[in-house]
């Protein structure tokens, strides 16, 4: 690894981006949010996905070095283009993705480097889009079949248009120990399971047993999480903020989520943080704004409670 340090390892692994919101564009990809927010969280964050050899590509690489983070997990193909995503708002609180196909992060390989990085991380967050292509789908479970058995395997759901499939979903689940998920999704993925979710806390139950999941978290927007964990749920509400737009709230709630509770945080404390983090993330614009000081005077508040 280059930038080595004593800080525990968060690997985002997945897709790395550029969202584009009419004529601007910004950092993006749920997973290289996490690893971003990770960074500035207490931990090393890492972002494993690939980009094009182009100008974009290039782009995002320079920042990820100008933030301290390590590029050495960020492959470069010399056939498909750095990735673009499409960010439309009906309100600022609800951002519409179009996500581009044909491109790089579609295409990540499996190698002996990821092997041993994916030793060494002590958390690693990945979510469903990254799996529309085979190529990358067949690494992630890959670099996931690499990890220790002590590390904290993240599932951030975060289901976009079409691409999502019932089998990669449950395969997912089953090699998470922690789900992320919106109320949105909660929808969809009872829909897709064929299960009736009329009575949420048996349909997060279900979810827990049949698939071996430690914790499952439901974001709520402005309304804060729901968590289901150690056999007791924690309704964690939000804190107003005037939102910028919502984009990364969750990616940063859930790396906020991994940071406190590798520094052995109860669930109740490491949500009302992540709530804090997500608020944060949703007041500014874009999903990786530089808000390391805000956050650590944010965790010292909430630890000293
Ligand atoms: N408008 C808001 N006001 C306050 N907190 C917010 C707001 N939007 C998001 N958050 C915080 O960020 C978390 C994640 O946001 P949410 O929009 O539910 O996730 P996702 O981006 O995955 O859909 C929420 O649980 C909440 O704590
Ligand atoms: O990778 C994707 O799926 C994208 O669409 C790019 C966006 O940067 C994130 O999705 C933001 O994710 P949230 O934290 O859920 O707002």
């Amino acid at each position: 690894m280059n930038n080595v340090t004593s800080l525990p390892v968060v690997i985002g692994l997945g897709e790395l981006l550029w969202d584009c919101f009419g004529d601007e564009r910004r950092p993006g990809g749920a997973p290289a949010n996490v690893a971003f927010q990770a960074n500035q969280l207490a931990c090393q964050g890492i972002v494993v996905s690939r980009v094009g050899q182009d100008p974009l590509g290039t782009e995002l690489l320079d920042f990820l070095k100008q933030q301290n983070l390590a590029t050495k997990y960020v492959q470069i193909d010399t056939t498909f283009p750095t990735g673009t995503v499409t960010v439309e708002f009906s309100d600022a609180n609800d951002p519409q993705y179009t996500i581009h196909e044909r491109v790089a992060w579609d295409h990540l390989e499996f190698n002996q480097p990821l092997a041993e990085l994916m030793n060494q991380a002590k958390a690693v967050c990945f979510g469903t889009l990254a799996q529309r292509e085979k190529t990358s789908r067949e690494s992630i479970y890959q670099c996931l079949a690499a990890t220790n058995a002590d590390c904290l395997v993240v599932y951030d759901i975060n289901l976009r248009q079409e691409y999502f499939d019932r089998s990669w979903i449950e395969r997912s689940l089953s090699l998470a120990k922690i789900v992320k998920l919106n109320l949105d999704e909660v929808e969809v993925l009872a829909g897709l399971l064929e299960i009736s979710v009329g009575d949420t806390g048996w349909f997060i139950e279900h979810i827990q047993k049949e698939y071996t999941v430690d914790a499952v978290c439901i974001t709520r927007g402005a309304e804060g999480c729901l968590i289901y964990a150690d056999d007791q749920q924690y309704d964690i509400p939000g804190t107003p903020v005037e939102v910028v737009d919502a984009v990364g709230a969750g990616d940063s709630f859930t790396a906020a989520l991994i940071s406190r509770r590798l520094l052995g945080w109860s669930w109740d404390k490491a949500a009302l943080f992540a709530n804090r983090v997500g608020g944060l993330v949703a007041s500014h614009a874009g999903a990786m704004p530089v808000l390391r000081a805000e956050f650590e005077r944010l965790g010292e508040e909430i630890q000293t409670r």
